[in-house]
């Protein structure tokens, strides 16, 4: 089964109107990218179920986690959703292994959709298990960070500026494992970013947003069928046709 997030929501933010329609495909690396104060927070907030929208549907999989018109909102943990923040916010008094293993706990075993060997390997963080979070460079921890949001099987990751903290070295560092995650789940990346560099390197697609519009969402992988368009259907109730959508994933390279 593939989870493909689907977005169609309006919120009015403060002075900011904003109205977001995307999708982001299982395999893929989506961006979202634009000036401070574009509402790309926002929009994570409300996918991550922090914020509510004022109408319309977000979709992952044939799971609704908010939908306006049926009274659906999810709540934060149910979601199944999880996070890499800027900094790697390791839990300080716990090793790198109780750090990995702490959310994958949480999860029922019928529901785990990626073992510990996989995610120690895919990440290369086998020899550091042991180790205090203190000992570790800024590339572990926020490897370490990716591992134990890979461990509590989530159905979408979402990824806000993980490098920004890092050097440039750091960030050569952890750019091939977020790469390779990528590849190797099927779960919807989406990559908040300010670096054209990064999202050049990683990424599927971009979402360019400028004061809560999209503006533009190129491929920056050749797509294998026809391109899924955009559209607001949001007001005063969702086109379900919306929640059908599929489009394979992009051709890589
Ligand atoms: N709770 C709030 N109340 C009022 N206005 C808000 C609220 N949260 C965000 N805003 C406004 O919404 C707009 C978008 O903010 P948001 O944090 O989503 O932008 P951003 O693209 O993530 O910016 P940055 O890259 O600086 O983090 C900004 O003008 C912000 O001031």
């Amino acid at each position: 089964m593939t989870d493909m997030l689907v977005v169609d929501v309006k919120k009015k933010q403060g002075a900011m109107n904003a109205e977001f329609s995307f999708q982001a495909d299982t395999n893929c690396v989506t961006a979202l990218f634009g000036p401070s104060g574009a509402g790309k927070t926002t929009l994570i907030n409300m996918i991550a179920g922090l914020v509510t929208p004022d109408s319309g549907t977000i979709l992952l999989g044939d799971r609704p986690l908010y939908d306006s018109c049926a009274k659906i909102d999810v709540a934060v943990a149910k979601r199944r959703i999880g996070y890499v923040f800027q900094e790697a916010l390791l839990f300080p008094h716990m090793n790198v292994l109780k750090n990995l293993t702490y959310g994958m706990k949480r999860v029922p075993e019928r529901h785990r959709r990626i073992s510990f060997d996989h995610v120690v390997s895919l990440l290369g963080i086998r020899h550091l298990i042991k180790r205090g979070t203190a000992t570790l460079s800024g590339g572990e921890k926020q490897r370490v960070a990716m591992g134990r949001a890979l461990l509590s099987s989530p159905t979408l990751l979402i990824m806000d500026e993980p490098l920004a903290s890092l050097d440039q070295g750091r960030k050569d560092d952890v750019l091939p494992f977020i790469k390779e995650m990528s590849t190797d789940l099927s779960i919807p990346i989406v990559y908040v970013s300010h670096s054209m560099d990064e999202i050049e390197t990683l990424t599927d697609r971009v979402v360019s947003i400028e004061s809560g519009l999209i503006v533009s969402q190129p491929r920056l992988r050749r797509p294998t069928v026809e391109p899924w368009e955009p559209r607001f259907t949001n007001a005063p109730c969702a086109d379900p046709s919306i929640a059908s959508t599929s489009m394979a994933c992009f051709a890589r390279g």
